[in-house]
């Protein structure tokens, strides 16, 4: 029996998961759970494809979950296993008007590339999700879905949930996106798709470019250029089979943890590591992370390999730029980093931090001096002076579930017991984190 260093307590409704102190290193492999991001275009695009797809590996997260249950209230019928996902497609006009509001639960991408798929039909449609959901800026994309020509309201003039769209009879534009965002990229190409003429998407920064690379393998037309995509509309997407790579944002906490454990070693397996995607692997190299990628090769359209973490002495870096977007949803986790790092690592041009399930720059740089850590928010980031030994305390998820998991690492490393309230929101993106994480621990 391996000792446990993670035990549960029930505090009124909220799961408190106390954390101790891992007695060992880390060793083991851990079988990396699908991506979040290419689960929810898998089923949003066999919904609106001919024929019958399957998607394998597919992510059963409560985010991934919700983009399903939204999509049978649009009359698509999806059958779910352990092992593959069935659906069956209703062709670019086949999706019905639903009965019931469509409720995306705490996902933004769900709302967001959802928004673009019913701006090219007729029907009335109403969206909204949870608490965190209902604070989260949509004008990014019903702006531009506006402007194509859809007819969408909400709170403050279209910005907030609840949303209503009716669309049909779209233009095709060219939308010049003030934020480097997959989500606003992704939901103007598949408005494109309805539209009259062709629309492009430019960027600021290239954001991830799954929706680009699926929609082709989807036997859609879509051009890219730097920091532009442009896709023909009146094309029709044939259904599939989709093989979904483990997630690196999820295989972020694993490295995060083998690189900070003293001693460690792990391996990751069937990691994406799409460019677009990858920073994290970048900025921990140079950290002076020992990180290496075995076996690399492609996985339907997208680049994966096994990586390999060992535990190492880390050194201060500045994260900025074009880097933000390539490493958007691991900032939380790189910011643990950050504090076993020696110096003074800047975090800069992060501002988008602000607009995620919380302002992820106050929870983060909250949470972690809670627990000894020497942080301090600034407009765009954040500042870590380390290296800093944490303690014990008790800190808050928020239902975020990237901090939440990135607290139950602090506690690996801390002096004292961590105990992390709210923990249930893990299941947003890594329903089995702390089984992972037990058969790691020796
Ligand atoms: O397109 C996607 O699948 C996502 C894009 C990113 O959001 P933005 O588009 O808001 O940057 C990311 O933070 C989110 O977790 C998933
Ligand atoms: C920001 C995230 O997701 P979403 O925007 O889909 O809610 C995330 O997973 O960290």
């Amino acid at each position: 029996m391996k000792p446990t260093t993670l035990h549960n307590i029930q505090g009124g409704n909220e799961m408190i998961k106390v954390i101790q102190k891992a007695k060992g290193p880390l060793k083991g492999t851990v079988k990396i759970p699908g991506d979040k991001s290419i689960s929810h275009r898998a089923v949003l695009f066999a919904s609106i494809a001919e024929g019958t797809s399957t998607i394998h590996g597919f992510l059963r997260g409560q985010d991934c979950l919700s983009t399903i249950s939204c999509m049978r209230e649009l009359g698509v019928e999806i059958t779910e296993t352990d092992d593959v996902i069935t659906v069956e497609g209703k062709g670019s006009s086949g999706l019905a008007e639903p009965d019931k509001l469509l409720d995306v639960g705490n996902s933004g991408t769900t709302i967001r590339l959802l928004s673009g798929i019913l701006a090219g039909q007729e029907f009335y449609n109403v969206l909204a999700g949870d608490d965190s959901i209902a604070k989260r800026p949509m004008r990014r994309v019903t702006g531009p879905l506006k402007m194509m020509n859809a007819s969408i309201d909400g709170r403050d003039f279209g910005n907030y949930t609840p949303l209503t769209i009716r669309g049909g009879n779209l233009q095709g534009i060219h939308y010049f996106s003030p934020v480097a965002s997959a989500q606003v990229k992704s939901a103007v190409l598949l408005a494109g798709l309805y539209a009259n003429g062709q629309t492009t998407v430019t960027e600021p920064f290239l954001s991830r470019d799954h929706t680009e690379r699926m929609l082709r393998t989807f036997g859609v037309e879509v051009e890219t250029e730097d920091l532009s995509a442009t896709i023909r509309g009146g094309q029709k997407l044939q259904a599939t089979k989709v093989e979904v790579p483990g997630d690196i944002s999820s295989a972020a906490f694993m490295l995060v943890a083998g690189a900070i454990v003293p001693e460690s070693e792990i391996k990751l397996d069937v990691v994406g590591i799409n460019p677009t995607r990858a920073g994290i692997i970048d900025v921990m190299k140079r950290a002076g992370a020992d990180v290496t990628l075995e076996n690399e090769r492609m996985l339907g359209g997208e680049p994966v390999a096994d990586i390999r973490i060992k535990a190492s002495s880390l050194k201060a870096v500045e994260i900025a730029g074009a880097d933000i977007p390539r490493l958007i949803d691991e900032i939380p986790v790189l910011a643990l980093l950050a504090t076993q790092a020696e110096g003074t690592t800047v975090i800069k041009d992060a501002a988008e931090l602000k607009v995620k399930e919380t302002n992820r720059i106050d929870t983060v740089v909250n949470q972690l001096n809670k627990l000894g850590a020497s942080c301090e928010a600034t407009e765009d980031g954040m500042i870590i002076h380390g290296p800093t030994p944490l303690k014990g305390a008790e800190v808050e998820s928020f239902h975020d579930h990237r901090i939440g998991m990135t607290m139950a690492l602090a506690g690996l490393i801390s002096e004292g017991e961590v105990k992390v309230k709210d923990t249930e929101a893990i299941a947003v993106s890594y329903p089995d984190f702390f089984e992972d994480l037990k058969g790691l621990l020796n």
